[in-house]
């Protein structure tokens, strides 16, 4: 606990309201102070999503919405924690107002300071009351390794840190807020939930129904909500912020990021994540023991990750016995000079046997060249992706027989839902618990309109624009890809297929320049 709040070269405190720090009108519409908190005074701008605080020296607050923005004269309460004989011997184990989290944390003699976060932790004062509160917990979305452990540590923390008694589980995702009934959650029944994978809520896809959601949290007298689940998740619960704001009630909307493919903009990492890249090295010796047992063989593994290949590119790294990792930020193809059938070739030759490592959205523009798209989407709107791990396997099957004299075993591993179905590690529950925990001392401290998570190791408050208008991707051109490729030995795919493209452009150019010259003489191209 000590160090999740204690200070740090990355914690900087905001200049106090009302000081000389410049404001800066981006389509704002109401200006708060300093503190966030009060309307009028200028050092706050607000635009349509951004609750921005500017300081000296190029320092920016991007900051999360309070219930004061839009209800005056609430009431406060002493935190309770003071009287707590287990936090007791921390010293200030309070966060400063203040404090906030740098994004960026390697800087420059002269480069601005840049993008902050409010840092979360336990205030001095709350806005609730514990035996007011009804708060309520749901999951969405795909399963993920430590859903459970947040649950538990959102319900034991609410209880044993604030002393509120009355929480409720939303069962099966957005849509259970009302077409089910709710469930209560306490201490002992969630007791030993962190041993088992999944959510004991259940979760789903689609039903997002802004409306019934909103009603059913008034009708039912709930005025803090968790919301655990991925980027749509989040999206949701942006828009159910927004609507419970217009509506004037005095009710937390606090998201808890969750996704197995590590795609959510800004925090360090998504929780479940370690948990499912120790999971995939199962997947992996097993490739590899098949792989070297048999002659010229080749284990083929499909691990998760839609657009973001951080569990085939962190598994690869960990394993080092993968000699080719393809993820949908590096398209790759499969025929001719620099390709992967001439990289099989090469590996089959010098090894004996290899390893490939595939994420699920990995090469989807080659797949719809060869196979009709469907173009089919689940509940939420997500696109429907092909099975990349079986088309390639297809794939080099029908290379190796056909065109090469080489005879190959192949042997095709799908770990996808073993992965993502386990309980989480014991790092991951370390890091459930501080999400669980920090979301708990935002809502009870008034915040509202945020998701929680690490950036640069602290914990932080981020407001839902930030994480739901870009995705996580593996940078290709960064140090940790080369350090893959480096690994692997595998071709980076890129640069060849860029020279190629470049002929071919060029090619084109010229026939056309020719037929022009031919047909039309008066039409003059640049041909050089
Ligand atoms: N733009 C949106 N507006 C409102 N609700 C949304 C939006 N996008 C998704 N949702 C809702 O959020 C929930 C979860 O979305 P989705 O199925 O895309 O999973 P996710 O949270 O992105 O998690 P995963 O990482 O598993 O994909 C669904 O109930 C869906 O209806
Ligand atoms: O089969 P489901 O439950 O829709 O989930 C599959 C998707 O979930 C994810 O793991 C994200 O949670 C994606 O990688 C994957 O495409
Ligand atoms: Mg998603």
């Amino acid at each position: 606990m000590d160090s999740l709040y204690s200070s740090s070269s990355a914690i900087i405190s905001l200049k106090s309201p009302g000081s000389d720090s410049s404001s800066v009108s981006r389509n704002s519409f109401t200006c708060f102070s300093g503190s966030g908190h009060k309307v009028g005074s200028s050092g706050v701008v607000m635009d349509r999503k951004a609750k921005i605080v500017e300081g000296d020296n190029g320092y920016v607050l991007e900051d999360v919405p309070h219930f004061s923005d839009y209800i005056p004269n609430l009431p406060t309460y002493p935190n309770p924690l003071q009287d707590n004989p287990a936090y007791s011997v921390v010293k200030q184990y309070f966060v400063n107002m203040d404090d906030t989290v740098a994004q960026k944390i390697i800087g420059h003699k002269n480069s601005p300071r840049g993008i902050h976060f409010r840092r979360a932790g336990p205030r001095q004062r709350v806005y609730f009351e514990a035996e007011d509160v009804h708060a309520c917990i749901v999951t969405c979305g795909g399963l993920c390794p430590g859903l459970n452990t947040v649950i538990r540590e959102i319900v034991c923390g609410l209880h044993h840190m604030y002393g509120v008694k009355k929480v409720s589980g939303i069962v099966g995702g957005y849509k259970g807020f009302y077409s089910r009934n709710i469930i209560p959650l306490t201490p002992k029944s969630v007791n030993d939930i962190h041993k088992r994978g999944g959510t004991i809520l259940g979760t789903s896809r689609g039903g997002h129904d802004k409306s019934k959601i909103v009603d059913s949290i008034k009708d039912r007298g709930i005025n803090q909500v968790y919301i655990i689940g991925g980027d749509g998740t989040q999206k949701g619960a942006s828009v159910i912020y927004e609507e419970i704001k217009r509506r004037g009630l005095k009710v937390v909307v606090a998201g808890i990021p969750k996704t197995i493919d590590n795609d959510i903009p800004v925090i360090d990492k998504s929780f479940g994540f370690d948990s499912a890249v120790e999971e995939a090295q199962r997947a992996i010796n097993a490739a590899h023991v098949e792989s070297e047992s048999f002659e010229n063989c080749i284990g083929v593994v499909k691990v998760m990750g839609r657009y973001s290949g951080f569990i085939a590119m962190y598994a690869t790294l960990a394993s080092r016995d993968v000699d080719c990792c393809l993820i949908p930020e590096s398209p790759f193809y499969l025929e001719g000079p620099g390709g992967l059938f001439e990289y099989i070739e090469k590996r089959l030759k010098e090894n004996g046997h290899m390893v490939i490592v595939i994420a699920e959205g990995a090469g989807q523009e080659l797949l719809s060249e060869s196979i009709s798209s469907m173009d089919k989407q689940d509940a939420s709107g997500n696109k429907l992706l092909q099975d990349v791990g079986l088309w390639i396997s297809q794939k080099i099957k029908d290379h190796f027989s056909k065109k090469s004299k080489m005879a190959i075993n192949l042997k095709y591993i799908d770990p996808t839902y073993m992965i993502r179905a386990i309980p989480s590690n014991g790092s991951d529950n370390v890091y459930c618990t501080l999400l669980a925990q920090s979301a708990v001392h935002g809502a009870m401290a008034g915040y509202t309109g945020f998701i929680v998570g690490p950036v640069n190791g602290r914990h932080s408050y981020i407001p839902f624009h930030r994480i739901t208008e870009e995705q996580h991707q593996v940078v290709i051109t960064d140090r940790m890809w080369a350090r893959l490729l480096s690994s692997t030995h595998q071709p980076s795919f890129l640069s060849t297929k860029d020279v190629i493209e470049d002929k071919r452009d060029e090619e084109v150019q010229q026939e056309h320049c020719s037929d022009n010259n031919l047909v039309n003489k008066e039409i003059s191209y640049t041909c050089n």
